[in-house]
């Protein structure tokens, strides 16, 4: 939200400490983990099943490729340090060129192999790469057509992998799992509620998933499909497994990609409709604002004005855009002559929030708040449920205006690092 109003309270002139400097005495926002993170995205397939000439990972919804979407859920969590995606030789270059079109951040490519395994196995060698005290801990691996991964069931994953050293998502069967005969004929049916669907993401200490790879057989690498069992078979680690939400699901299908692209517009359509309401609310206030939902492409622009911000996360269970906010205005360098707001709108959609972030929420934006107080940036927060009553909706959003045209006129120091609800 870019306001043009002069703050009445005096600057803060003078060199601030920096913010990554700032961020070693404070927990990341949202969920924290205290120790290292790094996800493999094996993308190394050509998508048979959907019937296209072009991967299913490389197709695009509303101008960006789906593999863009995984890669941007991860960027989003802060406690991920790097991301390796594995893609076909043939695929390095567009995938390179993907990286560069997004701005993706922590990511880095290596050239895939013949299967998903010899795929992944690649990208666990890579993250190996360096010193041994660069590795991560914990590796996550999740299939790069899993675009709908979430910021708390990836800390679940990472947590349970780091205690129990592999950790995996599964979801109940559908249909009841049977044994056939050669020639095509019921041999045995499976009690279905002793089984489950084994998921992604799943997560492994950096040293049972390359061990794992480095002890398999080559019948393994040629026709296995699950790195749970190599961990238990090659590792003697036996994987907690936590069930997942059931937006895990694979793209698979062209009727999945469809499905994908329905989500995908519904979800930035959500945003869009938050900004366009908040926009028109705001418009009937005495403050002249704009909303933007993001600083990214040509909103960067705000970053050089002196303007207040407004960050619209829709249903963002984690603080981590607040905090690319926060770089990116310390990444302009600029003087900042007159408190900058920056107001957290937090749209949540789902009644239930993990309760580790839901606890961790207020004091995480009370941590990133006094840390960016310090850059004279007042960071405010602003919870609204997206509620179906239309009428509800628009007085929560009326709400939510109100409050932001007074934390932008008030700037009350008292307020600041609040969750405050609309
Ligand atoms: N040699 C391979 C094969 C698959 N994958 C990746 O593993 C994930 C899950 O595999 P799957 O859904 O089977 O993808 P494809 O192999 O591309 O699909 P298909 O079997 O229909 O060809 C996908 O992100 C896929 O790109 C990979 O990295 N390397
Ligand atoms: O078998 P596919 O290559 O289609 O997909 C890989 C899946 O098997 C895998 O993602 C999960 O079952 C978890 O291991």
């Amino acid at each position: 939200m870019q306001s043009d109003c002069e703050p009445d309270r005096p600057a803060h002139p003078g060199v601030f400490p920096t913010l990554e400097a700032r961020k070693s005495d404070h927990q990341p926002a949202g969920c924290s983990v205290d120790f290292p993170v790094s996800v493999v995205l094996p993308a190394g397939g050509t998508g048979e099943r959907t019937g296209l000439l072009t991967p299913k990972q490389f197709c695009s919804f509303l101008g960006r490729p789906l593999i863009s979407y995984t890669v941007q859920a991860f960027e989003r969590v802060p406690w991920i340090q790097c991301m390796v995606v594995v893609v076909a030789k043939e695929n390095v270059d567009l995938m390179t060129d993907i990286i560069q079109r997004f701005q993706h951040r922590k990511v880095r490519v290596v050239p895939g192999g013949s299967t998903r395994h010899r795929s992944i196995c690649n990208g666990v060698l890579a993250l190996g790469e360096g010193e041994e005290e660069e590795r991560p801990k914990v590796v996550i691996i999740h299939d790069a057509v899993r675009p709908f991964v979430e910021e708390d069931f990836l800390y679940k994953i990472a947590m349970a992998a780091k205690e129990q050293g592999a950790a995996g998502a599964i979801r109940p069967l559908v249909s009841t799992v049977i044994a056939t005969t050669q020639e095509g004929y019921l041999d045995h049916s499976l009690e279905r509620a002793k089984y489950r669907a084994s998921e992604m993401p799943q997560g492994f200490t950096y040293d049972v998933i390359y061990q794992a790879y480095q002890r398999c057989s080559e019948s393994d690498f040629e026709f296995g499909t699950e790195c749970l069992h190599l961990a238990l078979q090659y590792c003697g680690t036996n994987a907690k497994l936590l069930q997942g939400p059931p937006t895990l699901w694979k793209v698979t299908y062209k009727r999945d990609l469809a499905a994908a692209e329905s989500i995908i517009k519904g979800g930035s359509a959500q945003a869009v409709t938050l900004a366009d309401a908040l926009q028109k609310a705001v418009g009937a206030l005495d403050t002249e604002l704009d909303v933007i939902p993001d600083l990214k492409g040509e909103n960067a622009r705000y970053l050089l004005k002196e303007s207040n911000f407004i960050q619209v996360s829709v249903n963002g269970s984690s603080l981590s855009e607040v905090e690319t906010l926060l770089r990116d205005l310390e990444a302009v360098n600029r003087a900042v002559l007159h408190p900058l707001v920056v107001i957290w709108m937090h749209l949540s959609t789902s009644d239930e929030l993990s309760v580790s972030c839901r606890a961790a929420e207020p004091a995480a934006i009370m941590d990133l708040a006094s840390a960016a107080k310090l850059q004279n940036i007042l960071v405010y927060g602003i919870q609204l449920h997206q509620s179906k009553d239309a009428e509800l909706w628009e007085r929560s959003v009326l709400k939510v205006a109100e409050i932001t045209s007074a934390l932008i006129r008030e700037r009350s120091p008292a307020l600041v690092g609040q969750l405050l609800q609309a």
